[in-house]
């Protein structure tokens, strides 16, 4: 298992950056390699961000040095995602089995956690966490859906809560999928920032040929990164989070913070945008 530690940028600093300190900083490149655990450990609200990849055999997340604890649960909550073809998770109360695009929420203290499947990509999202909730499989079903956008100004797309108050209750993390339909590219525009909590994002169901523009920066100095297929960018609170595809796509948004209030949002003002 790999944990690469992100400092949290001060938005001065951030500002001053070169592409490749940008990409250093808030993009995660590779979060699924094959047969192994590779994980980021952000000072951003402590959110851990990663991927497992079972492929050949079996792979346990059990402790890591960053957390300061025995167990990497301990004092934490995870949310994982297959972004892959079926596979289990086995977490200290059972196994579960995540069919593509199925979210596991894993409560407080209910680690390790095993991984297995030999074509499952699992996407794993860590907070931590005052209190032990049940652990729960949330299938794209049990989800909220919620249309917004149009094809008229290419973000028609469904958002699809999860891990949220409407659904099921958490700690911090707050986790969901966004799907553009046919022809939309753009995410999350108008744009918005909410201090309270920071956020990460992974692209994925993009084509090996196609590219995401993602906005992010303080709304009067943005910055963009061109990600690929099953890239993660870590949203500091102080940074739009959008993006603009060229083609469609499917990603995954995980917040942590002060608040579970997805609607706590702080809108920009397309004249504010420079
Ligand atoms: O705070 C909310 C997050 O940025 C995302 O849920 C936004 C999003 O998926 C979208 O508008 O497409
Ligand atoms: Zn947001």
């Amino acid at each position: 298992m790999t944990i690469e530690t992100r400092q949290a940028i001060d938005p001065r600093h951030a500002r001053t950056f070169d592409t490749a300190q940008l990409r250093a900083e808030f993009l995660i490149e590779q979060p699924f390699v094959p047969g192994e655990i590779n994980l980021v450990y952000s000072h951003y609200d402590r959110m851990i961000v990663g991927g497992a990849v079972p492929s050949a055999g079996d792979l346990v997340l059990d402790s890591a040095r960053e957390t300061g604890t025995p167990g990497f649960l301990d004092r934490r909550e995870a949310v994982i995602v297959n972004i892959g073809e079926t596979g289990t998770v086995r977490t200290g109360s059972g196994p579960h089995e995540l069919n593509h695009r199925d979210m596991l929420y894993v409560g407080l203290g209910d680690g390790p956690l095993t991984f297995s499947g030999a074509a499952a990509r699992f996407y794993i999202l860590s907070a931590p966490a005052h209190r032990h909730f049940d652990t729960r499989l949330v299938t794209i079903d049990a989800a909220k859906r919620v249309d917004l956008g149009a094809a008229a100004t290419s973000n028609d797309r469904s958002i699809f809560q999860f891990v949220h108050p409407d659904v099921m209750e958490s700690c911090q993390l707050v986790a969901g999928m966004t799907t553009l339909h046919g022809g939309s590219v753009w995410n999350t525009m108008p744009a918005h920032v909410h201090d309270r909590r920071s956020e990460a994002y992974l692209y994925f169901d993009l084509p090996e040929d196609a590219r995401v523009f993602h906005m992010m920066g303080e709304p009067s100095e943005t910055r963009h990164l061109v990600v690929k297929n099953e890239q993660a960018v870590l949203s500091p609170p102080w940074s739009i989070h959008s993006g603009a595809g060229t083609a469609s796509y499917t990603f995954i948004w995980a917040m942590a913070g002060d608040n579970v209030d997805y609607k706590d949002v702080d809108m920009v003002e397309i004249g504010d945008l420079q």
